[in-house]
């Protein structure tokens, strides 16, 4: 395994590599950038089959979130966390503090949330060891009501005000009443998509290894179930991708029959040019780390003193980031990906890391 000359590798701040074998906690923090602020991003539990996946992961993962704070409009850095375990079985009280423990080391360069496989339970536990997490305090919603402090309803928001906005300007609807979207994965987000979409009129066939949640959506949403692998050649308008990364590539973007790709799962071009094959085959692509920010911009905001509204406008500028994309691509004849590369890079890139962050 190669750290500095890894493809992935992006002049990553830090990567701390974290084993405590009583718990049996196998774990990497990635650190990408921490121009903006200190390093957000959530802690992926997954049972990856190496070590070189976990890593290759991790720090696609962390890079993500430097790009995706810093178009947000967040004083954020980018980094992530993955935990090498299954986490249908893995998990433990133990395993969670002892993350933690390797968390406050970092002394709040990186300040952890949930992620695929991790819930707000498990990051309570985290919260008795470190101070260094978000994403579960209770807070209000607009209507007065305590609800849990899981980003995902509001990571779902942003990603139903980004698809909404990306038919309107590649399939010029007004509204989403008979829209076909698949939707792979139907976990924290992926379900909470649907549900919006159920409720805004559009069709939906639906995906994911595990079963109860298809079942529950074809009960609940009047869904299409379809096999994990048909999801990618289901003629619909929408694919939204809410599962794990690198699912356009060369394998599946000529399997594709949508017309714009809009969903939450981060790094879901397995390399930059995939993003150049969906514009050549007229395929909008809504970047993910931009339709995806929901949750950061929530989380973010409960640093800095919560108040709903002010959280709702900001995720709604999700909305108009895309917009600007879009139009940047189209007068560049450009991909979506690399012109949000661009924007982005133009903001944390404005300064080159500072000698006396790294002394700090
Ligand atoms: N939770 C959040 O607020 C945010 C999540 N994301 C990203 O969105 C994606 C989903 O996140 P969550 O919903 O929180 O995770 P989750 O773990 O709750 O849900 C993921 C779902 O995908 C399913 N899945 C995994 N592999 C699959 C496959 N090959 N085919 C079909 N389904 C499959 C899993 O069974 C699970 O139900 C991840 O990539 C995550 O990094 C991005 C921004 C914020
Ligand atoms: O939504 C979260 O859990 C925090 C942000 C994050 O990790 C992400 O956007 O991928």
């Amino acid at each position: 395994m190669s750290i500095f000359s890894h493809h992935e590798y992006d002049q990553h701040e830090n990567v701390l590599f974290c084993h405590d074998p009583i718990s049996g906690l196998k774990a990497i923090i990635a650190i990408h950038n921490t121009e903006l602020g200190p390093a957000l991003g959530g802690c992926r539990m997954w049972p990856y089959a190496t070590d070189d996946d976990a890593l290759y992961d991790v720090l696609r993962l962390s890079r993500g979130m430097t790009y995706k704070s810093a178009l947000a409009g967040l004083p954020l850095g980018g980094g992530k966390s993955v935990i090498i375990g299954d986490p249908r079985q893995d998990k433990s009280p133990e395993l969670f503090m002892a993350m933690a423990e390797f968390i406050n080391r970092l002394g709040g360069r990186y300040i952890t949330a949930e992620d695929a496989g991790t819930s707000v339970e498990d990051l309570k536990i985290m919260a008795q060891t470190t101070d260094h997490v978000v994403g579960i305090a209770p807070k209000k919603d607009l209507q007065g009501n305590i609800k849990s402090g899981d980003p995902s309803p509001m990571t779902a928001y942003g990603i139903f005000v980004g698809l909404s906005t990306s038919a309107k300007y590649y399939l010029d609807r007004s509204d989403l009443e008979g829209l076909r979207v698949a939707i792979q994965g139907l976990g924290h987000v992926g379900y909470r998509l649907a549900e919006h979409l159920h409720k805004a009129g559009a069709k939906l066939w639906v995906t994911d290894i595990q079963t109860e949640q298809v079942e529950r959506a074809q009960d609940e949403l009047e869904a299409i179930a379809v096999e994990p692998d048909a999801i990618y050649s289901q003629t619909v308008d929408v694919f939204a991708p809410c599962a794990l990364g690198a699912v356009l590539n060369d394998r599946t973007i000529p399997l594709l029959n949508a017309s714009v790709i809009a969903g939450a799962a981060n790094n879901q071009l397995q390399d930059e040019l995939h993003g150049d094959k969906l514009r050549h085959h007229g395929i909008l692509y809504a970047p993910d780390y931009v339709i995806n920010a929901g949750g950061i911009i929530d989380v973010a905001h409960e640093r800095t003193g919560y108040d709903p509204l002010q959280v709702k406008q900001h995720v709604e500028g999700i909305g108009d980031t895309l917009l600007e994309i879009f139009q940047r691509a189209d007068s560049e004849q450009a991909s979506t990906n690399r012109v949000a590369n661009q924007m982005a890079e133009e903001r944390f890139r404005s300064c080159p890391i500072k000698p006396h962050k790294l002394a700090s």
